[in-house]
């Protein structure tokens, strides 16, 4: 299998060319690939494959092998791909996700990819969509007792689910211990993405991120806009928000309810590459 590995500020996957290349058994492969001693080494595997309802369609797996809805830094590694491999000469261009058709433009200079600018479309609030278990129709500021100690999150699904909440220090977060703990909780019947936020101004926030399926990584796309939009919601922040990730930064906006969420950052790549899976 041919392969391509790319990273956005970190958050790194294997990505496949699904207009040259089959793959029959995807979260077996996800696993197999992201494996960082035995594989290739990633945080999944992301496939870029024809669409009938847009340019290209994303279908990304965390390292266990499960599906993710959608995948923030993924869909920027994909336009970057599709433009610099010769699958399009567009600098507009959408992506079917199970998350919905994301529309982005890329910031194109000498032929590369700087930047990409993701229309991530509007945040699902409602608890029952991200899905969270709650009596009320929101989950905003609300508490949740983890490992014996009372936390308050906030519920925004960008696509896929996540719970934002406020910490004091992120840095010496021991997110190998409680990560897991949320990611597993009953309050989220089909696991969750949590975001650790410490706001440091109006328009800046430091983040780390423990993802369902992969555990800590290094920066996380829809957990930044999650981020952000928990922020504003509770008054936090400002608009536009700068979220510092252990990899890197992205820029969000978001211009409040009924408004899309905007992300932008870059896209890097790291090698190419061709592995038997069979001898794995
Ligand atoms: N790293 C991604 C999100 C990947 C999917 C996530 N772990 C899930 O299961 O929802 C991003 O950049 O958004």
């Amino acid at each position: 299998m041919k392969f391509t590995k790319m990273h956005g500020i970190g958050n790194d996957y294997v990505y496949v060319n699904c207009f040259e290349e089959q793959v029959w058994n995807p979260s077996e492969v996800a696993i197999k690939v992201s494996d960082r001693h035995f594989g290739i080494g990633s945080d999944g595997l992301i496939l870029i494959c024809p669409s009938n309802k847009a340019d290209f369609e994303m279908k990304m797996y965390n390292a266990d092998g499960s599906r993710g809805e959608m995948c923030g830094n993924g869909i920027r590694c994909v336009a970057k791909y599709v433009y610099e491999y010769g699958l399009t000469d567009q600098e507009h261009i959408s992506v079917e996700t199970l998350g919905g058709i994301k529309y982005l433009d890329l910031t194109v200079e000498d032929g590369k990819v700087l930047q990409v600018k993701v229309d991530m479309g509007e945040p699902i609030l409602e608890a029952e969509k991200i899905p969270i278990v709650s009596e009320h129709d929101r989950v905003i500021d609300e508490p949740i007792t983890v490992d014996g100690i009372e936390y308050r999150i906030t519920g925004v699904s960008m696509g896929n689910p996540h719970d934002v909440l406020f910490v004091e220090d992120v840095k010496g977060l021991d997110i190998e211990k409680v990560g897991p703990s949320f990611e597993n909780h009953e309050r989220f019947p089909k696991r969750i993405n949590t975001e650790f936020v410490k706001v440091l101004d109006r328009n800046t926030v430091e983040m780390r991120v423990w993802e369902r399926g992969s555990g800590e990584t290094l920066a996380c796309g829809t957990g930044a806009c999650a981020t952000a939009v928990a922020c504003i919601l509770n008054g936090l922040t400002e608009h536009e928000v700068t979220v510092k990730l252990l990899g890197g930064e992205l820029k969000i906006e978001w211009q409040g309810e009924g408004h899309p969420v905007y992300m932008t950052g870059p896209a890097t790549v790291v090698f190419d590459g061709e592995i038997n899976l069979d001898e794995m």
